[in-house]
């Protein structure tokens, strides 16, 4: 049994914990507001991010820091994108010695256009990394509570340093694949939340199952067609990262991006939709990034660029899906 570190005590942090816990690893769960830290290690619950769960006695949480760096070899980082730098440098206050680092969040920077490893690199030091590795895949925190069977990938160029996170988190309800591919695992989790978004807005306006498949099936078309530019495998996208959690967030309630975009397709504001959530909605910033990058790649992704004109230059949802409809026509299979 290992000691393990979760950073980030939201839906996806407290559920991973709950898998370790459950499997008998000493697990401890790090966040930054010290009466969530009480919650949980009196009440055993953390209401606001998973209501009605009851979380195992032996799981407890700090809202120290460095005891929580101190406490292990092994650091899942569960916050979202954009507080990975500011967490990163807060712990390279008290990092001495190298650890591995599993991240399991789903982004891609706006601007600097950097994958979440390609940030954890830029700000820990080479001296505090053993090795870091992508843990992602079809996985609502609020099923995989309820022990109902996930699969998901552990993701590193270092296979052994995989299959060590496959290993910590693999039990009968949650199934760990591994893949060599980092940058095709990245890729397919961060914008798989842009075309959720997508399908959220195209679920009301009420387009229907017809135009929910056509936005999974071209939505994967241009995520593979920038991930393989970026270096990915094509396979990654057709695999558990790419397809299976496009699938799982595009078609689920459980999902804020769908919820998100399901709002924004009623006609509500971006702002208001956000307060109405109160979790973090990853695909907005990625959507900006991934707008970048299409730009930068040379790559044609209409699903991104129309939504990017949704939320950012304020165009009507129904106005960006008739655009997409009548633009040039095009052959099906683009990438061979
Ligand atoms: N939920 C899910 O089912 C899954 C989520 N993911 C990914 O996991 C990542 C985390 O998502 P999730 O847990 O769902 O998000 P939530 O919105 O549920 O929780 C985010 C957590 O991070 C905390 N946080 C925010 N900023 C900081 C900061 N600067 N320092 C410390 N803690 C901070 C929040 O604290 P506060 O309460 O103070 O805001 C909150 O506890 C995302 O990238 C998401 O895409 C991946 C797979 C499944
Ligand atoms: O990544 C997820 C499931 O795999 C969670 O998606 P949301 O962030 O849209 O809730």
């Amino acid at each position: 049994m290992e000691n393990v570190t979760i950073l980030g005590a939201g839906s996806w942090g407290t559920a991973l914990a709950i898998v370790l816990a459950e499997n008998g690893h000493n697990t401890l769960l790090w966040t930054h507001r010290i009466e969530q830290a009480n919650e949980i290690n009196e009440q055993h619950t953390n209401e606001k991010y998973l209501p009605n769960i009851q979380l195992p006695t032996k799981l407890t949480a700090t809202a120290d820091l460095q005891e929580a760096v101190n406490h292990s070899n092994i650091i899942v980082v569960a916050v979202p994108t954009k507080a990975i730098r500011e967490v990163c440098h807060s712990m390279m206050t008290f990092l001495n010695d190298k650890k591995l680092f599993v991240h399991v969040s789903k982004g891609i920077e706006p601007d600097t256009l950097k994958r979440i490893s390609e940030m954890l690199k830029e700000n820990l030091s080479p001296d505090v990394i053993e090795e870091i590795v992508v843990l992602s895949g079809p996985s609502h925190a609020e099923e995989v509570v309820l022990h109902h069977p996930t699969t998901i990938t552990a993701a590193c160029g270092n296979l052994e340093m995989a299959e060590k996170v496959q290993d910590l988190f693999m039990n009968q309800y949650f199934r760990v694949y591994t893949n060599e591919d980092v940058v095709g695992v990245e890729i397919g989790g961060a914008l798989k939340n842009v075309i959720a978004l997508a399908a959220g807005v195209s679920d009301g306006l009420n387009y229907g199952d017809n135009a929910k498949a056509a936005l999974i099936t071209r939505g994967l078309a241009e995520i593979t067609r920038l991930g393989v530019k970026m270096g990915g495998n094509p396979f990654t996208f057709a695999g558990l990262t790419g397809m299976g959690d496009l699938i799982a967030t595009c078609t689920s309630v459980h999902s804020r991006n769908w919820r998100a975009g399901n709002m924004l397709g009623k006609g509500m504001k971006l702002d208001e939709v956000l307060d109405n959530i109160g979790m973090v909605v990853e695909g907005v910033r990625t959507t900006k990034a991934a707008y970048q990058l299409s730009q930068e790649y040379d790559v044609p992704m209409p699903l991104t660029t129309a939504l990017y004109d949704v939320l950012f230059n304020d165009k009507e949802p129904k106005e960006a899906v008739d655009e997409l409809m009548i633009r040039m026509k095009k052959r099906e299979i683009d990438i061979l």
